[in-house]
């Protein structure tokens, strides 16, 4: 049986502006008001699981914890098949640079070694998102969401966050920096993870 989100009150678990801003669209609709963790000044806790479900509840146990509200957390990454599901969980990793994280250094990382590789274009690539809802009594609620397409290079968009400018969805024309927010989050990963979310606590 599935726990029902049945508050008013909700704490995003992230500390990426990007992600806190979709999130927060994605919310919108219920009447439910959110803080972050940015926001609230949460230390951000280690990601230490290789699972993107580890560190969602990883991260949304914490904020629930430390805050005494239910805490939506998410973990997402870029899986790339011809680097066998490389960078994945460890996406945001393969951006940091000791001063702060540098996705165009990223993505033409992931551009020389998918070069390197020898595939032949084009480059299929999913994005994956794990939402945690958590509540402070322990309990959560897991829900996965994929989005299927392909790389392109050079970058196109100057539009949403971290490696969107390099990925195009499957059956579309513009890549995810290109694309108007509102068309994004109605088809990324992280919108069929919400679908689930919403479909499994918000259903009131
Ligand atoms: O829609 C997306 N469009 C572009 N790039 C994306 C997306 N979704 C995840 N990504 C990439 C960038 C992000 O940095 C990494 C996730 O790493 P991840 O640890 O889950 O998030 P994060 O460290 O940026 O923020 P936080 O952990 O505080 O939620 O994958
Ligand atoms: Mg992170």
């Amino acid at each position: 049986m599935m726990r029902q989100f049945d508050g008013d009150r909700l704490i995003i678990a992230s500390h990426n502006a990007g992600k806190i801003r979709e999130i927060g669209a994605l919310l919108e609709p219920f009447g439910i008001a959110v803080s972050s963790v940015a926001e609230l000044g949460y230390e951000e806790p280690e990601e230490t699981e290789d699972t993107f479900a580890g560190n969602a509840r990883i991260k949304a146990h914490a904020a629930a914890q430390a805050s005494g509200l239910p805490a939506l957390a998410d973990d997402s990454g870029l899986m790339v098949d011809a680097l066998n599901g490389q960078p994945g969980v460890y996406t945001a990793d393969w951006a940091e640079t000791g001063n702060g994280r540098d996705f165009m250094m990223a993505m033409t990382k992931v551009n020389d070694l998918v070069a390197a590789s020898g595939a032949s274009a084009p480059h299929s690539a999913q994005f994956r998102c794990t939402l945690c809802l958590a509540w402070p009594d322990g309990h959560d609620e897991l829900f996965e969401g994929i989005v299927g397409g392909h790389l392109v290079w050079p970058i196109r968009g100057e539009g949403g966050f971290g490696f969107d400018p390099m990925f195009l969805p499957e059956g579309e024309q513009e890549t995810f920096g290109e694309m108007d927010p509102a068309h994004k989050h109605a088809m990324s990963h992280r919108a069929d993870a919400f679908a689930k979310l919403v479909a499994g606590c918000f259903d009131r």
